[in-house]
């Protein structure tokens, strides 16, 4: 079976957290954990969520590409793609636009972008406040170019990605089912 990554992608708060997760509950895809310099969340712990790196030791690792977002720098390394390639074919990445785009460059086939869309900024917001960001945070996120260029797909990838419009979450799921059903995978 051939290799692939599915790449999550979207604005901050669009969901891709949540997919990636069900990718890897409901399809045991497993998860490339990236690198980044942004402070833990309350909930999120070392080697789970990412791989908290200061500055320092972020400049350390050899990335696959590496972005700074809202501030902070962000990498996934091509040991964390071969290692979850050893378990299985598939598995699942989540991915600010600017790297998606750069997947799909360096990876081609192997890569099946998925842009998560909400259209509505407001309802972003809620989500991550919801999710229980920091005020401050979410504060920078939503000023931050990179939140903004992320709302809608890159150009670079249209034609080449799919788009789902996550509002519906139960619906969301079920156009992911459609799009994993296309390409051959393990259990
Ligand atoms: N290019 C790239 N983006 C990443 C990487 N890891 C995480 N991201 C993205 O960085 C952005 C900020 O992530 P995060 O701080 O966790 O905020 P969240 O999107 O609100 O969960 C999101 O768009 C992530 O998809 C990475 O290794 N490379
Ligand atoms: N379709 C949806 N409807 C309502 N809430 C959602 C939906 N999808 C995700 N969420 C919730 O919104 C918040 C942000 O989702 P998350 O997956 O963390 O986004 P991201 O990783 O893109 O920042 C989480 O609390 C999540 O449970």
């Amino acid at each position: 079976m051939e290799n692939r990554v599915f790449v999550i992608t979207g604005a901050a708060g669009s969901g891709k957290t949540t997919i990636r997760n069900y990718l890897h509950d409901k399809y045991g895809m497993p998860r490339v954990i990236t690198h980044t310099t942004r402070p833990p969340r309350e909930n999120e712990k070392n080697g789970v969520d990412y791989y908290f790196e200061t500055k320092d030791s972020f400049s350390h690792n050899h990335y696959l590409e590496s972005v700074l977002y809202a501030g902070n720098y962000y990498g996934s390394s091509y040991e964390g793609l071969e290692n979850a390639w050893q378990k299985k074919s598939c598995a699942c990445i989540v991915l600010d636009g600017a790297g998606a785009v750069t997947y799909k460059r360096k990876l081609g086939e192997k890569a099946v972008i998925i842009f998560l869309k909400v259209g509505d900024t407001e309802i972003l917001k809620k989500r991550m406040e919801i999710r229980g960001d920091d005020t401050t945070m979410v504060a920078k996120r939503v000023k931050s170019e990179e939140y903004a260029r992320d709302l809608e797909m890159p150009t670079q990838l249209k034609g080449k990605a799919f788009e789902i419009l996550n509002t519906d979450l139960k619906r969301t799921k079920a156009q992911v089912d459609k799009i994993v059903a296309k390409y051959p995978h393990e259990g």
